[in-house]
C-alpha cells in the first residue's frame, strides 16, 4: 500500500509538540510492516533544512489571490525510515516558524501544492492520511475540486490530534479553494465559517483520534463540533498513539548524561538527576517532580503556580518546570523561583535535549491536563522509569492506573489545584515507600507503548477502505 501522511509538523524536521512526534514515527513503523509510507510537509527555514541536502522532484504554480511558484523537494541521504517530501513555497511557507497568525493562506497553499503534485503522479496513492486542521481541506478538495478529479476515489483519512484548534476562516476567502461545484460549499461550512477540521470530519472516509477515550469525550466536548462528531460517529475510531521506542530509549538516548536500562536504572537515573540538580540548583536527595509542555489551559498550566506553591510548603521535594506559552503563567511560574530557591526552578522555552534529560532525571512527571487527546509525555516518562501523575482525561485515562488501585501511576479526578496538590502529596508518600517505589520503577519501564500495535491498527483501518 502507498500511504502519504500530510502534516504541518514531523520530527526531527520541525516539531512544536506531539503532532511532530507522531508523524515522525508512525510512517516508520508502517514501513516496517511492509507498506510504503511517506510524509509530505512544509519546507521551513530551520536548522534541519539548513543542514541537509534536498533534490527537486516537481515544480508547479498555483493561484492564491496572487500567483505562487512551488517545488516539491525530497531529502538526499535519507535515514529517517520513510520518504520525505517537502513543499517549498518561497514567500509563503518558507519561514523560520511553523505556526503564525496568517496560517489560512500558508496552509491552504501547502495543501494545494501537495495535491497538485500527488494528482499528477503516475501511480496514484492508496491512502492520503491528513493530520489536524492544517490539512483538513484536503478531503474536500480531493472529492470536490475539479483539478483533483483523479483522486476522487482515493480514500482519505483524517486524524484529530487536537480538536480545540479548527483553523476557521471567513467565507470571503472561499475563492482561494480550487474551483468546485458551488452547491457543495456546505461541506466546508460549520456555523457560518469555513471550518477545515469540520470539513475534514464531513469529507474524509475515516476519522481517527489519538485515543479511544478522547473519541468518546469529543462527542460531548469538541469546541463546537460535538453534534457533527455524534452525527459522523459511524466513521470515527480512536487509536491510541504509540511512542518511537528508538528515539525514546534510555539505554541509547544520546541526549542523556548517562544511559541506563532496567538493570542499571538506579545509577542511571541518579546520574541524570545529579547533573540536572547541579545545573538548576535543586536538592538531588529529594524526590524530583517535573512538568514538560506547552503552558496553555488545556494542559492545566494555569493551575501549576498554585499547585507548586502548595507542594513546596514543606520543602520536601524539588520541582523543575520546562515549558513556554501563556506569558502570564510563565511570569507566575518564574516568580516562584525566588521564594523557593534551591527547591524549584524553571526553563522557560523549548529545549528538546533538556526534555530528554528531565524525563530521565525526574522521579515524577505532573500532567494536570484539562484536555489530553492522547498525551505522549506520560508514555515517555514510563519508559524512562518516571511515575506519571495525571488527571483522568482523554488518553491519560487510557494509559495510567493509580498505584492505590493495583496500578503504577498517580491519578487524580479533576483538573483543580486541590486535586493536583493532593496527588503530589500522595506521590511523596509513594516515593517514601522505597521498596515498593523501586519495584514499580522496574515495572513501568517494561510497559510496551511502542508503535507496533497501533501502526497495525491504522493498516487495518486503511484495508477496510480498499475498493
Ligand atoms: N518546552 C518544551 N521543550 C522540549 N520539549 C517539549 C516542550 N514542550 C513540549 N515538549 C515535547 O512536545 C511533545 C508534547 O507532546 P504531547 O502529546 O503532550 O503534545 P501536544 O499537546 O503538543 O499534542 C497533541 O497531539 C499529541 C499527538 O497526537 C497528543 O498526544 C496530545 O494529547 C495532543 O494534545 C513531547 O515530545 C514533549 O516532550
Amino acid at each position: 500500500m502507498t500511504i502519504f501522511h500530510i502534516s504541518a509538523e514531523c520530527y526531527p524536521i520541525a516539531k512544536v509538540g506531539g503532532l511532530g512526534d507522531v508523524v515522525g514515527a508512525l510512517p516508520k513503523y508502517q514501513n516496517k510492516l511492509g507498506e510504503t509510507s511517506s510524509v509530505i510537509m512544509p519546507f521551513y527555514d530551520n536548522k534541519f533544512t539548513n543542514t541537509h541536502s534536498f533534490k527537486k522532484v516537481f515544480s508547479g504554480r498555483f493561484n492564491l489571490g496572487r500567483p505562487f511558484a512551488f517545488d516539491i523537494l525530497t531529502l538526499v541521504d535519507n535515514t529517517l525510515g520513510y520518504d520525505l517530501y517537502l513543499v517549498h513555497i518561497p514567500g509563503l511557507l518558507y519561514t523560520d516558524y511553523v505556526y503564525s497568525s496568517n496560517d489560512t493562506e500558508r496552509f491552504l497553499g501547502f495543501q494545494i501544492a501537495a495535491l497538485d503534485w500527488l494528482v499528477q503522479l503516475k501511480e496514484q496513492p492508496d491512502i492520503v492520511h491528513c493530520h489536524d486542521h492544517h490539512t483538513g481541506l484536503i478531503p474536500f478538495m480531493m472529492s470536490q475540486s475539479y483539478a483533483y478529479h483523479k483522486l476522487r476515489s482515493t480514500p482519505s483519512v483524517v486524524t484529530i490530534h487536537n480538536g480545540q484548534y479548527q483553523g476557521w476562516f471567513g467565507h470571503n476567502k472561499i475563492h482561494l479553494i480550487p474551483p468546485f461545484d458551488f452547491s457543495k460549499a456546505g461541506l466546508l461550512d460549520w456555523k457560518k465559517l469555513i471550518n477545515p477540521l469540520a470539513s475534514a470530519i464531513k469529507c474524509a472516509w475515516k476519522v481517527t483520534t489519538v485515543s479511544p477515550n478522547y473519541m468518546e469525550e469529543l462527542t460531548h466536548a469538541a469546541n463546537g463540533l460535538e453534534d457533527l462528531l455524534r452525527y459522523e460517529r459511524g466513521k470515527c475510531v480512536g487509536i491510541l498513539n504509540g511512542i518511537d521506542d528508538k528515539v525514546w530509549d534510555p539505554s541509547t538516548d544520546s541526549d542523556l548524561i548517562k544511559n541506563y536500562s532496567i538493570k542499571t536504572v538506579q545509577a542511571g537515573k541518579k546520574a541524570n538527576k545529579d547533573w540536572l540538580c547541579k545545573e538548576f540548583n535543586l536538592d538531588p536527595k529529594l524526590p524530583l517532580f517535573a512538568f514538560i509542555g506547552r503552558l496553555v489551559d488545556e494542559k492545566g498550566a494555569d493551575l501549576l503556580p498554585e499547585i507548586f506553591n502548595n507542594s513546596l510548603y514543606h520543602k520536601n521535594l524539588s520541582i523543575m518546570m520546562l515549558g513556554s506559552g501563556d506569558s502570564g503563567v510563565e511570569q507566575q511560574l518564574d516568580r516562584l523561583k525566588q521564594q523557593y530557591a534551591g527547591y524549584y526552578n524553571t526553563y522557560i522555552g523549548y529545549n528538546e535535549r533538556l526534555a530528554h534529560i528531565l524525563y530521565a532525571a525526574a522521579d515524577f512527571l505532573v500532567m494536570p491536563s484539562r484536555v489530553e487527546p492522547c498525551g505522549l509525555n506520560q508514555m515517555y516518562a514510563l519508559r524512562y522509569g518516571t511515575v506519571p501523575i495525571v488527571n483522568k482525561v482523554g488518553g491519560l485515562k487510557d494509559t495510567v492506573d493509580d498505584f492505590d488501585n493495583g496500578g503504577f501511576g498517580v491519578l487524580h479526578d479533576g483538573a483543580t489545584v486541590q486535586e493536583g496538590s493532593f496527588a503530589i502529596y500522595r506521590a511523596i508518600n509513594f516515593y517514601n515507600d522505597t521498596v515498593r517505589f523501586k519495584k514499580n520503577r522496574n515495572l513501568i519501564m517494561k510497559i510496551d507503548h511502542s508503535w507496533d500495535t497501533s501502526a497495525q491498527a491504522y493498516l487495518n483501518l486503511y484495508n477496510s477502505l480498499k475498493l
